[in-house]
């Protein structure tokens, strides 16, 4: 499908020309970046930007892809990805009849089958359980779990195998402010103690704060690719959002102005 560019210092992720189409649609356009190893990368856009579809390709499940995706040196998709790579849809992806232990023992034991490896299985459950806080929940039947709850058993499901890149699709979303900031914490945790690359989008624009880095979108397009600190600094806004709102309106008012040029300029920085 698409050519492999492995360098010896390459980033978890590399896209250039990534292109997927969805139907009639291309929904990602030609897209070039780069996801530092061990880093907090937020994507972040308005919803139908193509967050999901861009996460769906760096995991491997994505059809109409086109260009080069690089996921931890390889081409994204290529089965020795599979125990590396963590992903956590929107929809929890967890068995509602089963308890919270049951649901982790179950995927535990697809990642690491036989009995030999029964005592590192409980250890990576109760480890992941631990992780996400819900070890006062774990005999509770996940059909029973708040809305909050179910991500987070998503969460420790994706956390057992200890993957080096974690990829999660707006694991925020219906939380209360405390859990939030608890899932940061964990997020931020993770990347410091364990070196794991975390790819999180959102379109809650002041989770962007507590990015290393940050991959506006808009438009199946990249608006912007910076620090935090860098984007505020650059549109003289306070906030990640003013500095977004900023960048939208200068690139609606460039295209306006010239829509050739605009074009072009989008072509450029590609
Ligand atoms: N199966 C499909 N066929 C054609 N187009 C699709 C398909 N699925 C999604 N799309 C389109 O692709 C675009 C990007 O969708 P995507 O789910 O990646 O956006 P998103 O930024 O993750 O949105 P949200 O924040 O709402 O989850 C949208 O315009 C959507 O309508």
């Amino acid at each position: 499908m698409m050519n492999s560019l492995r360098t010896a210092n390459a980033g978890a992720v590399e896209a250039r020309a990534l292109t997927v189409v969805r139907g009639e649609r291309t929904v990602l356009r030609g897209l070039g970046f780069t996801v530092g190893p061990g880093r907090i990368t937020g994507l972040l856009g308005p919803s139908g930007c193509g967050k999901s579809t861009l996460m769906r390709a760096v995991v491997g499940t994505q059809a109409g892809v086109t260009g080069t995706l690089d996921v931890l040196g390889h081409p994204a998709g290529h089965p020795s990805l599979r125990p590396r790579v963590g992903y956590v849809t929107q929809a929890p992806s967890v068995y509602t009849d089963l308890t919270v232990r049951q649901n982790l023992d179950y995927f535990a034991a697809v990642l690491r089958p036989g009995r030999r490896n029964r005592d590192s299985r409980e250890e990576a459950v109760t480890r992941a359980i631990g992780d996400v806080d819900l070890t006062s929940h774990a005999d509770a039947l996940a059909g029973r779990l708040s809305g909050g709850q179910l991500s987070r058993v998503s969460l420790a499901v994706a956390l057992l195998g200890t993957p080096e890149l974690l990829v999660l699709d707006e694991p925020t979303v219906g939380l209360d402010p405390v859990l939030r900031r608890d899932l940061w914490n964990l997020f931020h945790a993770l990347a410091a103690d364990r070196g794991t690359t975390i790819l999180v989008s959102s379109h809650v624009m002041d989770e962007a704060e507590r990015c290393h880095r940050l991959l506006l979108m808009r438009e199946g397009g990249i608006l912007a690719d910076d620090t935090p600190e860098a984007l505020r600094a650059r549109t003289g806004a306070a906030t990640v959002e003013e500095a977004f709102l900023h960048l939208v309106d200068e690139a609606a008012a460039e295209a306006a102005a010239d829509p050739a040029e605009a074009a072009a300029r989008q072509e450029t920085n590609r």
